[in-house]
């Protein structure tokens, strides 16, 4: 992959009042990536992505988005990248099709829903609603409406919490799709065995620092070469495997 940036953030400080939640963070995300803001509840993740998102306001430091910068070119940015919306963001008497219509319609980009529902396996469900829906579809569903104006970039604030072992993996499956088609992907998580299997490189957010930035899999080697051990596994497989083995592979939400 060549590392060309496509947001890249200098020392970038958010204050909320007299407390400091980032305190000068830099980093760059590559194009065609997906990549992976980790760490403990309050380590200033959100504030960051909605910060890049142009959602919420800097306190100082500089970032830009494709090119442009937070604080000249936002509408230029909002157009160029999807975020995730919370649930209570669908209006609730639309069915999939009409909530497709309605943000193509201030996109004002022409997308067919049955194109959009396709891309994440939900056209059997084109006449439901938003609360009818599964988590798993939920999240899906909510994931399409990122790419409507075939963004850049998207952000994605814990995509699977919550979902069972099969709707997890359906996701990692989707968003990979979805780098694979070239588009760049931010994404948190609490669930340390998703960033390992899914993201190309991680930061390590905590106390407002970025105490670390690496693919899963140098992190991984340069703590077992300072001699740290697991403990060993006793068993072959893990509960989670006789999850999947005996429920199947296959999505179940239909
Ligand atoms: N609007 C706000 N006003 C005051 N403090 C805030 C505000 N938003 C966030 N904070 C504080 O800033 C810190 C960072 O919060 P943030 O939501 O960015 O963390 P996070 O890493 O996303 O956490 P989580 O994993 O729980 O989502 C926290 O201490 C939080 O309480």
């Amino acid at each position: 992959m060549a590392n060309k940036p496509i947001i890249t953030v200098k020392n970038l400080v958010k204050n909320y009042g007299d407390f400091e939640a980032v305190k000068g963070i830099s980093f760059e995300v590559y194009e065609g990536e997906i990549f992976g803001l980790l760490g403990p509840n309050g380590a200033g993740k959100t504030t960051t992505l909605e910060i890049i998102e142009t959602l919420r306001e800097k306190t100082s430091g500089e970032v830009t988005v494709d090119g442009f910068d937070i604080e000249t070119d936002a509408d230029s940015i909002k157009k160029r990248i999807g975020v995730q919306l919370q649930a209570a963001g669908y209006y609730p008497n639309l069915n999939l099709s009409e909530l497709i219509d309605l943000f193509s319609g201030l996109y004002g980009i022409t997308k067919t829903p049955a194109e959009m529902l396709g891309k994440v396996a939900l056209n059997d469900k084109a006449k439901a609603k938003f609360k009818e829906l599964s988590g798993g579809q939920k999240q899906r569903f909510s994931i399409a409406t990122t790419l409507i104006n075939n963004p850049r970039i998207i952000f994605l604030d814990e995509p699977t919490t919550g979902l069972d072992p099969q709707a997890r993996r359906n996701l990692w499956d989707l968003i990979r799709e979805i780098r694979d088609a070239g588009t760049t992907v931010v994404i948190t998580t609490h669930y340390m065995d998703e960033a390992e299997v899914l993201c190309d490189r991680v930061a390590f957010v905590d106390g407002g620092h970025i105490i670390g930035i690496d693919t899963p899999d140098r992190f991984i080697d340069q703590l077992v070469a300072t001699g740290f051990e697991r403990a060993k596994q006793t068993k072959g497989a893990n509960l989670e495997d006789v999850f999947i083995n005996l429920t199947g592979k296959e999505w179940r939400e239909s």
